[in-house]
Order: structure tokens, then sequence, then C-alpha cells
């Protein structure tokens, strides 16, 4: 994220901006006093003691010394803030590489180290602190290592799972190979990629660590006279709280302020820096898609199997709500195959993920159109309903089974949980169709297969697991996003072929997205080509590969491999689709188009037909058909 952008994304923050400002002033105070011409903070005057605030010369009176309480206030406001910072600091950085450490080296240190945690985690928190102050005496640098002492293990522990996922990384294994030393790759490597989360967590924790520092010198164990920090202010007011509220008020709300400013302002770059991590209802992801259509037409005419009209779904993102899949219209009946074909960012997966509500939200919203199955708009469906139908009449395949399956459960436990029993079947009838199903998709020894952990299974075995479970209940509709992606060129062959002829046996229609349009043809009936979240081109995929309208379909089609067309040139198109928040007005694809004229750069293109059963989004497909 840019610093611009990072600045407008606070800027909308207005909880965030509160907490900047409170923090922004305090700290300006802080540091400003030294160098103002005020009186010294330890200058005692008996005979002026507990002036009520608003006394000449001292706005928020004097202490049970006489001390002028605003100096004092801002004096310990600084201390304050540096023992914060200062135990926050050394929390981090020895949690952080203690962390590290037992990631990288794991085995044996990982183990020694995290016990260690374990043991320091084992104490009540704030008895640890004090039982260290207690050993290392009275003392505001013995209060702030108590306290640094008693975070570590957070910071140990946060670091520690962050870097466990990065040390398995290919670059770590790079770097490793290439000789360089633990501690370059320690500190090259893998810090900076677990430094966002330590940031947020150093934001989350500073405020806290503040108020602890200043509760042990409430009691006396920290700032010792005449040093004074907010903690130990309060310690003193207290016992002139009847007499001189004031005193022990002033030193009260400056902490108050502070600890809220800070929290405030370390919730706000928490989200900024990993919006993943963004608390409360608003950010926690819904089980489906929510449906904000300004207008919903009526249901009436909606037939067929599947029947989508209109569709547009859109994200919310630091620039504004912007749609990612447009007014995307197509039907689909029982038995047919059509694929979505696009490059990557074109936005197939989302219109996918849209029929059946899976589209993430937040940050997704389905903004307008219908999704009709069997004449009903599964947009206006219940959750339960919705739920009901997932997995059971519309299936899917996903790209990674590894992310898909559960790892810890075995492949045959996770077929029989996707099985919905019919009447009367026991136990022995559905482990006897979940082995069926195992040999269904072309797995040998399916008793051995079921009982294999998705890791130990290749990558092909798993996907046709993934086939398996999603044609379990012999779903209407099978949609599957690019299944064979991470699979090698023969093995991608043979699932799809399997996943197809499954589909067709059991009368299923399927959704097949890829950015392969060879694939595709293999495969599919139709076609339909998106672009910048539209439909670009739709036809039967023989029509469209023999003569495409749309020049984009042209060059989708140039750029895949022809089978029996060994030495034909492949072309490369150049470029990339325009995120969401840059999508041109006009023809999305004019800026990367050989054939764009004025008029495809001045407004819109209509979807129109284009031939028997075609439609294409084009100005000129007539003239260049006939070129
Ligand atoms: N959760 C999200 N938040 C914001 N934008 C998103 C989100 N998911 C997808 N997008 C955007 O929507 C657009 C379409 O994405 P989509 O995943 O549908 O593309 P795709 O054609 O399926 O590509 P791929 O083959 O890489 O999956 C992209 O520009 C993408 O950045």
């Amino acid at each position: 994220m840019s610093a611009a952008s990072a600045i407008r994304a606070l800027g909308r923050r207005p909880m965030t901006l509160a907490g900047l400002a409170i923090v922004g002033v305090l700290v300006a105070a802080a540091l400003a006093a030294p160098l103002l011409p005020l009186a010294d903070p330890d200058l005692t005057a008996p005979f002026n003691r507990l002036a009520p605030p608003g006394t000449p010369g001292h706005p928020l009176g004097t202490d049970h010394l006489g001390r002028d309480v605003l100096v004092r206030v801002l004096d310990g406001l600084r201390v304050s803030l540096g023992v914060g910072v200062g135990a926050t600091a050394a929390a981090a950085l020895a949690g952080s590489a203690i962390g590290l450490v037992a990631a990288y080296y794991g085995r044996f240190v990982d183990g020694a180290l995290m016990r260690a945690i374990d043991v320091l985690m084992a104490f009540p928190y704030l008895l640890l602190a004090l039982a260290i102050v207690a050993a290392l005496g009275p003392g505001l640098v013995n209060a702030a290592l108590a306290i640094a002492v008693a975070n570590v293990p957070f910071f140990a522990r946060a670091a520690r799972g962050a870097a466990l996922v990065v040390v398995r990384r290919d670059y770590v294994d790079a770097a490793r190979l290439a000789g360089f030393s633990d501690l370059r790759i320690l500190l090259g490597e893998v810090l900076p990629n677990v430094a966002p989360l330590l940031v947020v967590a150093c934001a989350g924790t500073i405020g806290w660590m503040i108020l602890e520092t200043a509760g042990l010198s409430f009691l006396g164990l920290g700032a010792q006279p005449p040093q004074a920090d907010l903690g130990s202010m309060l310690g003193d007011g207290r016992k002139v709280a009847v007499a001189a509220p004031h005193v022990a008020a002033a030193a009260g709300v400056v902490v108050l302020l502070l600890v809220i400013g800070l929290n405030l302002l370390g919730d706000g770059l928490r989200d900024l820096l990993d919006p993943r991590l963004k608390a409360g209802a608003g950010g926690a992801p819904q089980p489906a898609t929510a449906v904000e259509r300004a207008s919903v037409p009526p249901a009436s005419d909606l037939g067929g199997l599947l029947d989508v009209r209109g569709l547009t779904t859109a994200f919310d993102t630091a620039n504004g709500r912007h749609a990612a899949v447009r007014d995307v219209s197509f039907a689909l009946e029982p038995g047919e195959a059509l694929g979505v074909v696009g490059e990557s960012g074109s936005g197939k997966s989302v219109a996918a993920l849209s029929l059946n509500r899976l589209a993430p939200t937040p940050p997704g919203a389905i903004v307008a159109g219908r999704v009709g199955f069997r004449g009903d708009d599964l947009l206006d469906l219940a959750f339960e309903p919705l739920r009901a139908l997932r997995g059971d009449r519309v299936a899917y395949v996903f790209q990674d089974p590894l992310t898909s399956l559960n790892p810890v459960m075995r492949v045959g436990d996770q077929i029989l949980e996707a099985l919905r029993p019919a009447p009367g079947e026991g136990r022995a009838g559905l482990r006897a169709r979940m082995l069926a199903l195992i040999a269904d998709v072309g797995l040998e020894d399916s008793e051995r297969a079921a009982r294999a952990f998705p890791h130990e299974l290749s990558g092909g075995q798993r996907q046709r697991i993934g086939v398996a479970m999603a044609i379990a209940n012999r779903p209407d509709v099978l949609v599957a996003d690019e299944p064979t992606t991470a699979l090698d060129a023969m093995t991608q062959i043979r699932v799809l072929e399997l996943m197809g002829a499954r589909a067709k046996e059991r009368g299923a229609a399927l959704l097949f997205v890829s950015h392969d349009f060879g694939v595709v043809a293999a495969l599919c009936d139709r076609v339909i080509v998106m672009y910048a979240g539209e439909i670009v081109e739709e036809g039967p995929t023989r029509e469209v590969l023999r003569a495409p309208r749309h020049p984009y379909a042209r060059r989708l089609i140039a750029c895949a491999p022809r089978l029996g067309e060994p030495d034909r040139a492949l072309e490369a198109l150049a470029g990339a689709p325009p995120p969401i928040d840059a999508i041109p007005r006009a023809c999305a694809f004019s800026p990367r188009c050989d054939h764009a004229i004025e008029a495809c750069r001045a407004a819109p293109v209509a979807l129109e037909p284009a031939g028997e059963g075609r439609r294409a989004r084009c100005l000129r497909w007539r003239e260049l058909a006939d070129a």
C-alpha cells in the first residue's frame, strides 16, 4: 500500500483519526514541555500546597508539595510514554527473536524455547511482573523490564506462528541453497515477511503496556521520588483524593486519554496493515455473499435449469465499491457443458462463486441480477435452504483440493460426511456408496484410498477425491473452477475426461471455468468468454473456435495450443486485464485491442446477437468477420 493510499484509508476511519489526534496532541505536549518556559516539575513550594485548579500561575493547581500539577503531568506523560515505548520495543525484540529462532530451527530448539515460554505464561501476568520487580528492586527501569518480560511470550508466539509459514516457503530454501548464513536468512528473508504482523502486535499492545507500567508505579514499585510517571502521580494523588481530587484527576484523565488514543490508533493500524485481522462483526466473513440489489426484478420468467440474468458482483476496495462481475447473463440446461474462459482477473471465479453466493462478504456483495435455479431465484433464498442446495444440487470442484480437503481427516470420512443418506440407508450402505464413488473416479484399491489422509495422495488422486465429493449427491449443476491447473498435462486430461464423463452419466450440467481455450474446447458444448467482468462473446465452442467474433476471444484462441498443430506459432497477449477500480467505461478491451476505433473508446458497448446462438460485445464484429 502506498503512503498516499494509506493516508486516504486512514482518513476514512474517524475513530483512527480521533486516536491519531489524541496521541498527536499528547506526544507533542510531552515533547514540547522541556522546551517551554515552564516551572521545574520537582520545584516544591510547601506554603502553596494543594492549591485548587485556576490558581494564578497554576492552571491545574498544585500537589501536596506545592508542585505545579500541569507541569508535572506533562513531565510524567513524557516519562510514561518513554517507558511504555521502551518496554514494548524490548518485549517485541526479545519475543520476536525467540519466535523466529524457534520457527527457523524447529525440533529441539523450538521445543525448548516454547516450553520456556509456556512456563512464563503459566504465571498470572501481573503476579509475574510483581515478582520480577520484587526481585530486581523498585524503580522505573525495573518496572518497565518486568512488564517487558511478562509480554515476551505474546510476541514470541505471534512471531513463531507467522514465521512457521514463511520458513517453509521456497525462497527460504533457495536462500539456504545459495549458502546464505542463518542470520542473514532470518533477517533478510523471514523477518521482513513477519514484520507487518509484529507492527500490528506492537500497535495493539503499547497502550496496555503503558497502563501496566503505570500500575506498578501506582503500587509504589515503579518511578521513585522525585521522578514521577503518570502512575506514581496517580498514587500520590490518591493519598489526598478527598482534600484535593484534582491532583489524581489530572494524571488519571491523561492516562485515560493516552491509552484510549493509542488503542484507537493501534486498531486502525492493524486494520490497515492486515485487513484479515479486522475486528468486529463487519469484518467477520459471512456464510453467504450479501445480496444488496437496488431493485429486484420479478422472478416469474426464470426458466430452465440455471438461468442467470444480469448478475453483478462488486467488492468494497480502498477506493470504494467496484464491480468485478458486470451484467452477466447465461443459461444452462441439464447435461450441457458450458465453459467460461478468460485471463486471470477477468471475473470467472467471482461469477462462478456468486451462483451459490460463495463470493466472500465482506468485501463482496451481489448488487444486481438474478440466479434462476429451476425457476427460483437463489438470491432470494434464506440461508438454510441455500446451504441445503450447496454441494447437493449445485456442487463445486475447486482448484486446489489440498485447501478444500480437511488435512487431519481421512478422505473416506470426508466423502461420508458429504454423502446425504437415502431414506433407511444405514452406515454400511453409506460406506459401500463411498467406496463405489472412490472406484468410480478411477482410484484403484478404494479401501486404501479411503483410509488415506489428503497429504498421502498425489495431486491427481486428490482432485479425483474432489470430483467424488462433488458428484456424491448427484448434483444438478457441477461448477468446476480451474480444477486441474495444479496438475501435469497427462493427469489434467485424465481428470477432466473423468469429470466430464461422470457429470454426463449423472445428467449434471457442467459449468467449467478455465483460462485455457484448448481445455474448454475438449470438454464444453458452449463457451462464454469473459473480460474485465463482462461477457464479451458467447456461442457454441466449435463456432467460436472456428470464427471468433470478439478480438479478445480471437487473441485468447491464438494463445492456446491446438491438438494436431504442433508447429502453429502461439501468440502472446500483451498487457493484462484492468483492475476492478480502473475498468474503462467504454469497451473495456479497447486499450489492448488492435482494431479499436474512436467509437469503441466513447461509450459502453452492448452484448448483441452475433449469429445463430451467438453473442458478441464488439462494435466491429461484422467487419472483422468479413475481413
Ligand atoms: N475478495 C476480493 N476483494 C477485492 N477484489 C477481488 C476479490 N476477489 C476477486 N477480486 C477481484 O475481482 C476480479 C475478478 O477476479 P476473479 O478471481 O473472478 O478472476 P478470475 O478470472 O477467476 O482469475 P483467476 O483465474 O486468477 O482466478 C479481479 O480483478 C480481482 O482482483
